[in-house]
């Protein structure tokens, strides 16, 4: 007979980001039983997750605030306090960044493990009694072999009768499968919680905490490897779609088909589903590229090559996308944009994030940058300071220079072209009339999301492309 899972009653997450954050609120707020400590080595973040002002989180996600606002102080809680932390934990979530190795052997494509490994190490040293080790960052598969070996390198078994109690561990997988700025919809509503591991104990312990608010049938059991893996495949399925969708919009351009009319057309098929079938600069965000890349370096490392070269050739379109848009901007402007002034609408990843992690917009203006382009950005939740951090240079009004503006009206003064290139909603309602009077003509509108009134626009007298419109 398994033993029967042990209540948890406290909980510690080392790393209190995108996933760490919002994950825990949501925790915290459905289980007002368990404490829940949120821990990072990054004081200022831990400070923004403490401020009053709920409007100042680190992470703007939609329904945040409300979450944050109902558990914080109650049982939700987040300190630089780690080891201690850690100590008080039952169960302590790995939520801390993997991002893609920049040296060494799998530079460019393996996930850089160290971070991981810093905190299993903490864990095995600050942890006690019988710990349940949750992987909830997206890992390599088998990456728990590691997490063990360094937790049982600490494990302590007691010889019988010694009342003193043991420092065991038991790990499992659970992967996060949120997006960004739908991050509290997919976490109080998710379409499925997966847990791999061997200890069924331990997998019970964990699927409790879930099943306060998600239904059971929602909630898989597996091994530990299937379960790594089904993050990166997931990962990676999404992004292929996105890939497709954008290699058949250059196709619908060139014959004259309309990409939306083709998504509609195979989207009704219930095999293809009508989601992730939008269009658009390519895809960003801290993880598709980065797992992809972490598969291809998997494939490769097992001696399955051509398996790598299949999924590598998503990253790779994904990139030509993004290239593909700056070039026609250019050929459209008459073969140089140096020296023309430039409105890009959005800059973030996706609407409804501040996340500028792997953004199409940095590539895109980067390259029109060395085309000597005088760039104006807007965007209404990135910061200008984060925009200096991803391109790398100051403002600056010469050629080959940005500025930001603080609205698409101001950032089309004098502009030969407005760019969109995220798709915030207020984009779909700009007034054209308004902003082609202040362009100078020939003027033209590239919506790399078709997310404006294209004949809005054209009525107003510019000249419009809309990714994937023949
Ligand atoms: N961002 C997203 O939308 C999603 C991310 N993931 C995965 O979740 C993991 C975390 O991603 P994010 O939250 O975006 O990363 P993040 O970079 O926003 O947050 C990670 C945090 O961990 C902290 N940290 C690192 N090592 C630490 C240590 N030893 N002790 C205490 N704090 C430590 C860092 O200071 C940082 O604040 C990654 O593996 C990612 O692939 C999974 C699903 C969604
Ligand atoms: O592991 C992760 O980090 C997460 O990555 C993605 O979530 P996220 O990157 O936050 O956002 P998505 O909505 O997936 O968008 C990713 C990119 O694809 C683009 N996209 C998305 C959908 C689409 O139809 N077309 C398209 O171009 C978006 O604009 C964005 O640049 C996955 O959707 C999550 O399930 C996963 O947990």
């Amino acid at each position: 007979m398994d033993p029967a899972p042990s209540p948890i009653r406290t909980i510690c997450c080392i790393g209190a980001g995108y996933v760490g954050g919002p994950t825990m609120a949501v925790i915290a707020d459905r289980c007002p039983g368990i404490q829940v400590t949120v821990v990072d080595l990054n004081a200022e973040r831990i400070a923004a997750w403490n401020d009053p002002d709920l409007s100042r989180l680190p992470v703007y996600e939609p329904g945040l605030d409300a979450v944050v606002g109902r558990a914080r102080g109650r049982n939700l809680h987040f300190t630089t306090e780690v080891d201690a932390a850690i100590a008080a934990a039952d169960m302590v979530f790995l939520s801390v960044n993997t991002p893609t190795k920049t040296r060494g052997v799998g530079a460019g494509q393996a996930s850089d493990l160290r971070w991981i490994e810093a905190s299993a190490r903490q864990v095995a040293a600050s942890a006690r009694g019988h710990t349940i080790v949750v992987e909830k960052s997206t890992l390599p598969v088998r990456t728990a072999e590691t997490v063990k070996a360094i937790l049982g390198a600490a494990q302590q078994n007691r010889p019988e009768g010694d009342r003193r109690q043991a420092k065991t561990f038991a790990v499992l997988s659970n992967p996060e499968f949120l997006a960004e700025g739908t991050a509290i919809g997919d976490l109080e509503a998710p379409d499925r919680v997966l847990i791999g591991g061997e200890d069924t104990a331990a997998i019970e312990s964990l699927a409790g905490i879930y099943a306060t608010w998600v239904p059971q049938d929602r909630i898989l059991r597996t091994n530990l490897w299937s379960s790594e893996l089904s993050k990166l495949t997931a990962n990676a399925f999404l992004a292929q779609r996105i890939s497709s969708i954008n290699s058949i919009a250059a196709l619908c351009e060139a014959t004259g088909a309309d990409v939306r009319e083709v998504g509609r057309a195979i989207g009704t098929d219930s095999r293809i589903g009508a989601k992730f079938l939008q269009a658009g600069p390519g895809f960003g965000g801290s993880c598709f590229q980065k797992d992809i890349l972490n598969l291809v370096y998997l494939c490769r490392h097992y001696g399955l090559d051509e398996e790598a070269g299949y999924w590598e050739q998503v990253v790779t379109l994904n990139t030509w996308q993004q290239d593909r848009i700056a070039r026609m901007v250019v050929q459209r402007l008459f073969g140089t944009v140096t020296g023309k002034r430039l409105a890009l609408l959005g800059f973030a990843f996706k609407a409804d994030t501040n996340d500028t992690r792997e953004a199409p917009a940095i590539r895109i203006c980067q390259n029109l940058i060395e085309e000597g382009a005088r760039l104006v950005i807007v965007d209404p939740k990135v910061s200008v300071s984060q925009i200096v951090t991803d391109l790398g240079q100051p403002p600056s009004d010469a050629d080959g220079g940005w500025q930001a503006a603080s609205s698409p009206l101001e950032a089309a003064s004098g502009a030969d072209a407005v760019l969109i290139l995220t798709e915030w909603r207020d984009y779909a309602t700009l007034d054209w009339g308004a902003i082609a009077a202040v362009m100078r003509r020939p003027a033209w509108l590239f919506d790399a999301r078709a997310i404006a009134d294209a004949a809005a626009a054209r009525a107003a007298g510019l000249n419009v492309w809309r990714v994937g419109e023949g």
